[in-house]
């Protein structure tokens, strides 16, 4: 496939499928970039950390054992985070969570084909800080945090309990006499156990742990403990720390376990802004809240949207590009193959995963915005958007997790048998996406914290209240009474938020004759969670089509006529996608019609063939470069077989022609002498 020049040449098909893209892929990219400046910056931070001295390696990962994967993420996590020290100061500084922080999190992608031991020091130790540590005490830990002398994790789950934070039973007890605290695991359930580097590679680590003082128990508040000696490693006395084994993925961020034998910490390593212990052992409440102490996790969960949306753009990527290049059976006799990608089920497969893609990313933009509104917010002693916020997080965790997991997986399928190959990447990312579903707040545990705060708010709609933003559509669908149809984008987003009014009114109503017929309301909500986790799905359904739309619309304002159209066939592809699958909600909450669904599908199957000519410049448009994809059937030159075979001659079982094994077992088993 080279020319003889000795530069390779891009696969034909793909070739002409941008020669025939009726957009600038450019102009989207700045659009999902937030602007052309910053895909500017993009580029100049990729172009320095992306050299083929730091990204080669010489046995695929895949093919390494544990502790030769563990190593060589801590090898290259060490090199890159040099890196990023050395160099990104010239692009404005280490802003940890400003844009630079979500290029960099995508650039590591290019280091660690699983993830990097180091993430959850950025990712959570810091922010942490940021968020639980008084002024005195960030100046005490942050520039050692950031200058990575104390490496850090965030250890709250314990082998008996992830989601009931009020279960957890690590104890902090103080001890006046020697202001400090000591911290024990009084059974085996209650050691620490998945916190990311804890294995092997932190020295520091969050505790979250039960606070008693004055033989009283305040709940669980976090805690800054070094658990290793900072010269040799070693884990101090009282401290019991060790790696929790393999895994679905995450492979290499040591995920570990951690016990305390009544080990000490000075006072002054509980994280003291929302809660204190005075010297005498005084307890002193700050927050006024009640929940300020569970801030990193909001943090972490605002973040996975953006990571979800960027891994499924991944994915959508290397399945389309695959399947303009791959060419299988015939769709009449004595044609030729055509490209995959020209089956109409291929497209049903692929082009929700580029709007679902596009829609999750502009969500998460809104959704970074709407939270820095509220930090802004707590910074000036106000709370009273944080139970909305809250709700809001929490279901669109839980939705573009589980969204993206299905979609990645999809992509996988889209790829026939290459998709199962390590070399295709999809393995990895699907194994990656599939966690953030479980972490940082279960799929179901999540929807059902978003239920609380909408049947809250029905209960406030009812009694004629003021409800905020985001629910303010139960004042216009509380009667009873079915919302009139209307095929139009902005008529299926009213539907979509009519179909949530309708599920939450309808689990009020269950719960109340629930209790009506003498049950406690614990166990009347109990019985109606099936009903209320559909209820949070349809109000998160809702707000993203409403924000995807609204959000494409005004992006796309200054566009050109041909960005503004794909990106509007896009949009009306997602809301009529969604109409289908949710066709029996409609049906039952609106006044949608059997010809109105006939439509439906017409038009959708219209659009599929509209987006067919432009789908690989829009996963262009992702711009993804190569290293970072790290697929055999996703480049951006298509040279998907011979990749393939590339990567195939890498495995250490081609290395010898006859593996020992043949004499060993199959030999004399062949002859009998086994
Ligand atoms: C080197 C290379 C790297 C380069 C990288 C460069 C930069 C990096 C930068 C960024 C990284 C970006 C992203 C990181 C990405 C990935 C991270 C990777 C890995 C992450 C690992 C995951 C870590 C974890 O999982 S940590 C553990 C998380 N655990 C949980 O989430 C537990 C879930 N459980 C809960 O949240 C709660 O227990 C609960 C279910 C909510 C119940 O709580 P409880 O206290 O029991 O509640 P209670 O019933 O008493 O009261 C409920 C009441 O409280 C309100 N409430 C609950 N939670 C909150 C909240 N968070 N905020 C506000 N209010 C809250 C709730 O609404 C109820 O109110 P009311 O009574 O109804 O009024
Ligand atoms: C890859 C990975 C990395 C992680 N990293 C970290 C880390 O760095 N630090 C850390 O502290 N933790 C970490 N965790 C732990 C993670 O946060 C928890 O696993 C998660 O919060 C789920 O809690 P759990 O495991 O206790 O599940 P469980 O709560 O036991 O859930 C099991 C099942 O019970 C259901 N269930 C539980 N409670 C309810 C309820 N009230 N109502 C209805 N259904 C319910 C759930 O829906 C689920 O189906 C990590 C986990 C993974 C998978």
């Amino acid at each position: 496939m080279s020319d003889n020049k000795g530069v390779r040449r891009v696969n034909e098909d793909l070739a002409r499928e941008r020669a025939n893209c009726s957009f600038d892929v450019r102009e989207i990219t700045f659009l999902l970039d937030g602007g052309e400046n910053n895909t500017i910056t993009r580029k100049k931070i990729e172009d320095f950390t992306l050299t083929d001295e730091l990204l080669s390696d010489k046995v695929p990962d895949e093919c390494l054992s544990p502790k030769e994967k563990y190593e060589n993420a801590v090898r290259k996590s060490c090199l890159f985070g040099k890196l990023v020290k050395d160099k990104l100061l010239e692009f404005g500084g280490l802003e940890t969570f400003g844009p630079n922080s979500f290029v960099l999190r995508r650039i590591a992608d290019a280091f660690f084909k699983e993830i990097s031991p180091l993430l959850l020091h950025l990712g959570m130790f810091v922010p942490t800080i940021l968020g639980q540590c008084t002024a005195e005490q960030q100046s005490e830990w942050l520039p050692r945090a950031l200058s990575m002398q104390v490496i850090g994790t965030y250890a709250q789950t314990e082998l008996g309990h992830g989601t009931f934070i009020r279960g957890l039973e690590t104890t902090a007890t103080y001890d006046p006499e020697t202001e400090e605290f000591v911290l024990h695991s009084p059974t085996l359930s209650s050691f620490k156990w998945w916190a990311g580097g804890l294995g092997k590679t932190v020295n520091h680590c969050i505790v979250v742990a039960q606070l008693h003082t004055k033989g009283q128990c305040h709940g669980t508040h976090p805690f800054i403990v070094q658990i290793r000696d900072l010269e040799t490693h070693q884990p101090l006395p009282g401290i019991k720390v060790g790696e929790i084994g393999p895994k679905l993925g995450f492979n290499t961020a040591d995920n570990g376990f951690l016990g305390f034998d009544k080990y000490r910490i000075p006072r002054m390593n509980m994280m003291m802004k929302n809660a204190q212990i005075l010297k005498d052992g005084t307890y002193v409440k700050l927050d006024r809240h009640g929940k300020m102490t569970y801030g990193t996790m909001v943090f972490i969960r605002v973040m996975v949207v953006n990571e979800v949306a960027f891994n499924l753009a991944k994915a959508a990527t290397i399945a389309v590009r695959y399947s303009a290049v791959r060419r299988q059976s015939e769709k009449k006799p004595g044609e030729p193959e055509p490209q995959i990608l020209d089956y109409v089920t291929q497209q049903h497969k692929l082009f929700i995963c580029i709007a679902t893609a596009h829609a999750l990313q502009l969500t998460s933009d809104w959704l970074w915005r709407t939270f820095s509104g509220v930090v802004t917010d707590i910074k000036h002693g106000k709370t009273d958007s944080l139970p909305e916020f809250h709700a809001l997080s929490s279901c669109l965790k839980a939705i573009s997790t589980s969204d993206a997991a299905l979609l990645i997986e999809q992509c996988r399928h889209s790829c026939g048998g290459h998709g199962y190959m390590m070399s295709s990447n999809l393995p990895l990312i699907y194994s990656f996406v599939t966690a953030t579903r479980t972490y940082e707040g279960d799929y179901t545990v999540l929807l059902l914290q978003t239920a609380r705060f909408l049947i809250k708010a029905w209960e406030q709609a009812e009694a004629g209240k003021p409800l905020t933003p985001t629910v303010s559509y139960l004042t216009k669908y509380f009667k009873d009474g079915r919302v009139p149809w209307d095929s139009t984008s902005e008529g299926i987003v009213n539907a979509a938020y009519g179909v949530a009014a309708g599920k939450i009114s309808a689990c009020v109503k269950s719960i109340r004759n629930r209790v009506k017929t003498g049950l406690s309301y614990e166990d009347a909500w109990d019985l109606t969670t099936v009903q209320l986790v559909a209820a949070a799905e349809a109000h998160c359904r809702a707000v993203i089509c409403d924000v995807y739309r609204s959000e494409a619309v005004r992006l796309t304002e200054k566009s050109s006529p041909n960005v503004r159209a794909v990106m509007r066939q896009l949009t009306t592809l997602y809301l009529h996608y969604w109409a289908l699958e949710r066709i029996g909600d409609l049906l039952r909450y609106s006044a949608v019609s059997e010809e109105d669904v006939v439509a439906l599908q017409q038009k959708y199957e219209e659009l599929l063939a509209l987006i067919r000519p432009d789908a690989v410049g829009l996963v262009d448009a992702f711009d993804i470069r190569d290293e970072i994809l790290n697929s055999t059937l996703g480049a951006y030159d298509g040279r998907v077989y011979e990749r393939l075979m590339e990567e195939a001659l890498k495995s250490p079982l081609n290395a010898e022609p006859v593996n020992r094994s043949f004499h060993m077992y199959l030999k004399p088993l062949m002859q009998g002498k086994l």
